[in-house]
């Protein structure tokens, strides 16, 4: 079957998919990749990245981390990052502008409430609306001096930081990037920094600080970094599961379809998409599983079949947070019904992700209602072809590309160039797979 695609346009169009079929390498993990860049940089030397991942985000975070003085150099097999040591980073001459990614912003904000000089990081029109006090508050309790609009909440954010102390904190939500600013000040910090938080988010942080020679502990779930000088490493970031999820339930929703993820990270804090679609009933085997730089990696091997509705509560949602618009597709198309709850998180995304959601698949003829904390579908569904929007939402508009593979008429997404922000390559990636 054809496929209409307008690689990096405004619109894109595809034709109904038979099945799933073949072998993909998908492109490094987004979260371990910026952690690498930053981590690398705070060390005294030369660190080597193995399959980062080249997209809007990461970049942002290259850009953000060579304003403070770190050399990097990159071609397309690997990226070399001199480090300036814990303490050799240098005023940045401008402002840092961290653009679509929440992810820079606050773990960078991290490592700069452990430097005395003056930062002023900023983002796009997204960012400068998500919730930014989650990690100024903690920040200001260790010592850094930070500013932002609306009394701290929104970014651009200032700050001053030096003479950081460890804290003792107890996080009202569970967020990695909490997790990670905080960690990252307590590298700086005089004593222990000890963060607890339930459920457990993704800890590539301490796994990584930990790769890098930091001292990381854990007790009784909380996590606790104490001083420690870092070195530089050679890193080979695992494939990103949440790119993957989105072929992951194309495959999964086509009887007849096999189709093979190669080096996928399955680190379990990441691996919620693949319970859930097992509880839908996929068919689903994992294959020469290894640790790859303290990560776990494998291959993913999924069969087309039939899927069921399921219910997805609140402590398994830290394990997919990135994936629930790609199982609401799911959800759209498996029989009977499917209830996501505590899921809150997902409105202070780079788009409010239950609204985009369910606004855009009520376009589609597909039976969605929201929740206060998340959304209920009743499914199966015939999706019809229509005119939707992306929200400037990399994950919305992946999701909605998924349902073109399903719907009866073409399905047009508005800017739906946002894709570049974690997955440049995903329209050629897609066309390899699709018959
Ligand atoms: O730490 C990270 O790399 C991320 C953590 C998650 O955000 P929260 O920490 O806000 O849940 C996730 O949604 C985001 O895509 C990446
Ligand atoms: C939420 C995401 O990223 P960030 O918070 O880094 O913008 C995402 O990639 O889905």
């Amino acid at each position: 079957m054809d496929l209409l695609i307008k690689i990096g346009g405004i619109n894109m169009a595809f034709k109904k998919a038979h099945y799933i079929t073949g072998e993909l390498s998908i492109p490094g993990d987004k979260s371990i990749s910026h952690r690498g860049i930053m981590l690398a940089g705070i060390t005294q030397g030369k660190s080597i990245i193995k399959n980062f991942l080249i997209s809007q985000d990461t970049l942002s975070t290259i850009n953000a981390m060579k304003a403070l003085g770190v050399e990097i150099n990159m071609d397309a097999s690997r990226v070399e990052v001199k480090g300036r040591g814990l303490w050799g980073l240098k005023e940045p001459e401008d402002i840092i502008n961290a653009g679509n990614s929440g992810t820079t912003l606050r773990l960078l904000s991290g490592i700069l409430a452990g430097q005395s000089f003056l930062t002023i990081i900023t983002g796009d029109a997204s960012l400068r609306k998500r919730p930014m006090a989650r990690i100024v508050a903690p920040l200001q309790e260790m010592g850094a001096k930070i500013e932002g609009r609306d009394n701290g909440r929104l970014a651009p954010l200032s700050i001053r930081g030096g003479n950081l102390m460890g804290i003792q904190y107890k996080s009202p939500i569970s967020s990695a990037q909490v997790k990670s600013a905080i960690l990252m000040a307590g590298l700086y910090a005089t004593g222990e920094t000890l963060v607890y938080e339930a459920p457990q988010s993704r800890d590539h942080t301490e796994r990584m600080l930990k790769a890098f020679g930091g001292n990381i502990q854990y007790h009784n779930d909380a996590v606790i970094l104490s001083p420690s000088e870092l070195y530089p490493q050679k890193l080979e970031i695992p494939g990103d599961i949440s790119s993957g999820a989105f072929f992951m339930v194309a495959a999964a929703l086509l009887p007849g379809s096999h189709l093979r993820l190669k080096n996928i990270g399955l680190n379990p804090t990441r691996t919620g998409i693949i319970d859930v679609l097992r509880s839908m009933g996929a068919i689903i085997q994992l294959d020469n599983l290894r640790i790859s730089g303290g990560e776990e990696i494998g291959d993913l091997i999924i069969e087309g079949c039939k899927l069921k509705g399921t219910v997805i509560s609140k402590e398994i949602i830290p394990r997919l947070i990135d994936e629930i618009p790609i199982i609401a597709v799911a959800a759209a198309l498996a029989e009977g019904k499917t209830i996501i709850r505590g899921a809150e998180e997902l409105k202070y995304k780079e788009s409010n992700r239950i609204a985009a959601m369910v606004n855009e698949m009520t376009k589609l003829g597909i039976k969605i209602k929201d929740l206060p904390d998340g959304m209920e579908i009743e499914g199966p569904n015939r999706i019809k072809g229509a005119t939707v929007e992306s929200y400037n939402d990399h994950r919305v508009a992946m999701s909605l590309a998924i349902c073109g593979l399903f719907s009866e008429g073409s399905i047009n997404i508005n800017n739906d160039q946002c894709i570049a922000v974690s997955f440049p390559d995903f329209y050629d990636k897609l066309k390899e797979i699709v018959k």
